[in-house]
Order: C-alpha cells, then sequence, then structure tokens
C-alpha cells in the first residue's frame, strides 16, 4: 500500500504538488491522472525518495523510502526511460542494477523474458525504439521483485500491442496481491486497466475513487426513458423532484403520446419503479454514461481550486 499525506512540492515560486493525500491499496491498480504538469511525476518522485518533499511524506507498507532496508525489493519503479546510458546493453545494466542491489543474476534472465527483450538482450539501448526502452524500464523495475510499483506513463511509445502486453501485465501484477500506481494522461487506457483512479490537477487532488463512480457521477444521474404515454411519464418524475427534458430537443408527446425523455436526477431502478407504480409502459429505459475521457476533461477543465467530491473518503495517515 502506498500512503501520501500532505504532500507539497514547491520549486521556487511554482507549487507542483500541493497538500496531496492518497492511498493506493494493495491488490489493485491505481490509475494516477491528470494532465500535462499537474505533478504526477513530482509525486511519483516524491515517493520513491528522488525528490525531497517541501512538506508531507509518502510511505510504502507504513515505510518511508529512505527508511527501507532493501528498497529495490520493496518497490520499482519506471521514471525516466532516458536514464539508460545509451551505450549499455540492455542485460549489462540490468546486471548493474542487480548487483548494486545484490539481487541474483539470474533475475535478469527472468525479467528480461517477462518484457519480451531476451532476443535483444546483448544490444545496445541506444539502438533501441522508445517502447524497447519502455520494456526495459519496466523490467528494471520488476528486477527485485517488489511488492509495490509506480510506472510514470509506461504505455508511452508503445503500439497497441505492447498497449495491451503492459495492461495485462499490470493487471496480473494486481491480481498477485501487488500495490500497482500508474500514472497516465489517456483516459482510456486507465478505464480498461484501473480499478482506482485518483485524479490530480495543478498539484491537489481532484477525486479519489473507482473509475465506475467517477463515471456515474460525471454523468450527473442522467437517464433516456421513452414510452407511449411520455407526458403522464414526465409529470410524474417531475413531481418527484426530478429534472426532465424532451430528449434530442424533440418536444416530449408525439401524436400518440410517445416519445423519449432525458431524466438527471434519478437512477433507472428510480425511474422504472415509478412507472410500474403508476402504470406507465416504458419502451426505453437507457443510463447514459460519459466516456471516462468527458468526465475527466469536465473535472480537470475547471480552475485548481475546483474540487470534485470525492466518492471515498481520503485516506493518508499521519506519520
Ligand atoms: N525540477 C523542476 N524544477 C522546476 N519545476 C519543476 C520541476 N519538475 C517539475 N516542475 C514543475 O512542476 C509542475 C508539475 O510537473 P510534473 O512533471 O510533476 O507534472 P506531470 O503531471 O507529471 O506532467 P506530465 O504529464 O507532463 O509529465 C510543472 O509545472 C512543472 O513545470
Amino acid at each position: 500500500m502506498i500512503e501520501v499525506s500532505g504532500l507539497r512540492k514547491d520549486y521556487g515560486g511554482t507549487r507542483a504538488v500541493d497538500d496531496l493525500s492518497f492511498t493506493a491499496p494493495s491488490g489493485k491498480v491505481t490509475g494516477f491522472l491528470g494532465p500535462n504538469g499537474a505533478g504526477k511525476s513530482t509525486t511519483m518522485r516524491m515517493v520513491v525518495g528522488l525528490d525531497r518533499p517541501t512538506r508531507g511524506g509518502a510511505a510504502i507498507d507504513g515505510v518511508r523510502y529512505r527508511d527501507m532496508a532493501a528498497p529495490l525489493r520493496t518497490v520499482g519503479a519506471l521514471l525516466d526511460t532516458g536514464a539508460v546510458p545509451r551505450g549499455m546493453t540492455a542485460a549489462a545494466h540490468l546486471r548493474w542494477v542487480a548487483a548494486a542491489a545484490r539481487l541474483p543474476d539470474r533475475r535478469v534472465d527472468e525479467v528480461l523474458g517477462t518484457v519480451g527483450l531476451s532476443d535483444v538482450a546483448g544490444k545496445r539501448v541506444g539502438a533501441f525504439s522508445l517502447g524497447m526502452r519502455q520494456r526495459l524500464g519496466i523490467a528494471t523495475a520488476l528486477l527485485g521483485d517488489p511488492g509495490t510499483l509506480l510506472l510514470d506513463e509506461p504505455v508511452n511509445g508503445l503500439d497497441p500491442e505492447g498497449v495491451r502486453w503492459v495492461r495485462t501485465l499490470m493487471r496480473s501484477l494486481a491480481a498477485e496481491g501487488r500495490t500497482v500506481l500508474v500514472s497516465s494522461h489517456l483516459m482510456g487506457e486507465m478505464a480498461e486497466t484501473a480499478d482506482r483512479v485518483v485524479v490530480i490537477g495543478r498539484g491537489r487532488l481532484i477525486a479519489d475513487t473507482t473509475v465506475a463512480d467517477l463515471v456515474r457521477r460525471g454523468s450527473g444521474g442522467r437517464v433516456r426513458v421513452g414510452g407511449p404515454r411520455a407526458e403522464s411519464l414526465a409529470a410524474v418524475l417531475r413531481d418527484h423532484g426530478y429534472g426532465v427534458e424532451a430528449a434530442d430537443g424533440a418536444a416530449a408527446g408525439g401524436q400518440d403520446g410517445t416519445a423519449s425523455l432525458v431524466v438527471t436526477g434519478a437512477e433507472a431502478a428510480d425511474i422504472g419503479e415509478l412507472a410500474a407504480r403508476y402504470g406507465l409502459a416504458l419502451h426505453e429505459l437507457t443510463p447514459e454514461r460519459p466516456s471516462l475521457e468527458d468526465v475527466f476533461m469536465e473535472i480537470t477543465g475547471g480552475s485548481a481550486g475546483h474540487v470534485f467530491a470525492p466518492a471515498a473518503a481520503v485516506t493518508g495517515g499521519e506519520r
């Protein structure tokens, strides 16, 4: 489990991370989302001790990075794929990291196999594509077989097959009980991969919730509903305090009274129950769900001070 509490980072006059608290639980993939410059990389660097917080802190399974006896066996990170010297081969780089962390050499072959780089292990990193460097970065993160992984934009530069591979890898790492925190500005990717999402904007927490809940909240509970006695249905719904509009701008109530409505503030089940109670047949009852992309734009598009009500309490223990 990763716990970030009251984390702040100032670079001169720029507040890159602003009193940020969240928890990434073990056994789950937590998506760390935000537009460019939101503070994702800075937060991840502070979690693994590469940057010193101005205030607050972070811990992995209750231990701060600098207090860890064997950091690479505890947490693996993919933070900067340009960090490997271009003249080094993939295998030499991994052997060097393994030796520094007192990890057995056999781990090098194992992780090269895991990321699909065994055939190019003897090639210089300078000749690698961006996607291959990403795979090498992931191999380095996995070297110590850590229980926690932080991956900063791991699908950057990967082709669709590579993207699928990373997604499957993250899911299986979480299924093994590991903590996976993965940053991205690609919403669609997170919708497929993450169990939970932490969304930040200008260094501040905007949402900390499940993917499903984020989409549900973003929709404002819009449900499309239609039937032969649309006007009666609209009246009943309004009487119960729900918002009702004609769908697609059409006037509610066709010649035979059939029309589609868009209802706000109600779940589909509420509408179905009411319709049954008043004997109104329904021909259509469809919750409208925006894409995660839409919700993301909606909640990060505003000012830094805009707070999207989190569904779950933001946790973060005091240390
Ligand atoms: N070393 C640094 N010195 C000064 N400012 C920095 C430094 N690192 C980051 N920043 C600033 O902190 C803010 C957050 O940057 P950060 O790279 O953490 O965001 P990000 O969410 O990871 O963005 P991206 O998706 O573009 O990588 C930005 O305004 C950035 O310019």
